[in-house]
């Protein structure tokens, strides 16, 4: 079932067009990624379903309500991540997430999301005197203290080092498996990757695709390599009429078969069949940036 609806969303700042045309659902239980370059419109689509700014055009239903027009029933069923400035300095942590608490119906115990986000030991620290990783980490639970059906998460690991932001992820997926739905900001393709059931890539205001990373990705259909070493001598021949393969060569004891779309597994059963042993093998990975790339004709800079 789509929880979120958007269908031809246009936004305007003064003369600047910043989303014309937009549309997407997402599906109840998925993490839902929207990537894009700065300026690409990513915020502005976001804050239209969560009812903080006002279409031009289209519309959008989020859990069968109008964000704008159902506002107050739409906010008690969804949690928004912050940003940095929005909360003050002064604040506590246990006072922040208590006042969060307060605006909705049936809140999460905070102390659990404290224990769970790795804060506990910082309930009484003020906002202010927290690390850029605690302070992101508190943005997080505050978005879910309420308990909320639909958690927007933006900019989700930006400051935490390389093991925050894998436990964070591992976070992540464990809300979603109690069955909340998210909806992902983020510039890295590599948290999109690993993270989203489905992603919409945007661009200059509009989308360029809405798919599963590994759908995206097997949209670029540049070539690319796989090697291995056999393990006895055999012709490579062979593999030459293979369909996709586009060159083989050998260099040193490998084998260095290049070519499209899904050649390495057609090379493999080939290899098989066979019987041709081998070991080492690779396969350079093509990415969402390659994705990207392909779609826009452009590298992506976030
Ligand atoms: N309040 C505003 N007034 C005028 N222009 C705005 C406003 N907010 C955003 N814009 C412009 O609209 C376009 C889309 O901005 P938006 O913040 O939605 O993009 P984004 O993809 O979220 O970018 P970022 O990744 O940098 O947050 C940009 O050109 C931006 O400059």
């Amino acid at each position: 079932m789509a929880i979120i609806e958007v269908n031809d969303l246009v936004k305007r700042y003064g003369k600047h067009t910043a989303l014309s045309g937009v549309s997407f659902s997402v599906e109840e239980g998925e993490i839902f990624g929207i990537l894009g370059p700065n300026g690409a419109g990513k915020t502005t689509a976001v804050e239209c379903v969560e009812g903080l700014r006002r279409p031009d055009g289209g519309s959008i239903r989020v859990l069968g309500l109008d964000p704008v027009g159902d506002g107050d029933r739409l906010h008690r069923q969804i949690g928004v991540q912050l940003q940095q400035t929005q909360l003050p300095e002064n604040i506590k942590v246990w006072e922040a997430l208590e006042l969060y608490a307060s605006f909705y119906r049936d809140p999460l115990d905070w102390r659990t999301l404290l224990e769970r986000w790795g804060l506990a030991d910082k309930r009484g620290a003020r906002f202010g005197k927290l690390s850029g990783g605690q302070q992101q980490r508190l943005f997080i639970a505050l978005a879910l203290v309420g308990n909320p059906r639909v958690a927007f998460l933006d900019e989700l690991t930006t400051g935490l080092d390389p093991q925050a932001r894998r436990t964070t992820w591992k976070l992540i997926q464990e809300i979603r498996a109690t069955g909340v739905t998210v909806v992902l900001v983020s510039h890295f393709m590599d948290e999109v990757e690993e993270l989203c059931d489905r992603v919409a890539v945007f661009d200059r205001g509009r989308i360029v695709a809405v798919d599963t990373p590994a759908g995206l990705i097997a949209r670029v259909d540049t070539e690319h390599e796989m090697r291995f070493r056999p393990m006895a001598e055999f012709d490579t021949g062979l593999l030459a009429d293979l369909p996709g393969v586009v060159s083989v060569t050998r260099s040193g004891g490998q084998v260095v078969v290049s070519g499209t779309g899904d050649f390495a597994g057609t090379v493999t059963a080939a290899l098989a069949r066979d019987h041709v042993l081998v070991a080492d093998l690779r396969m350079d990975q093509r990415t969402l940036d390659d994705a990207f790339i392909a779609l826009t004709g452009r590298p992506f800079e976030a």
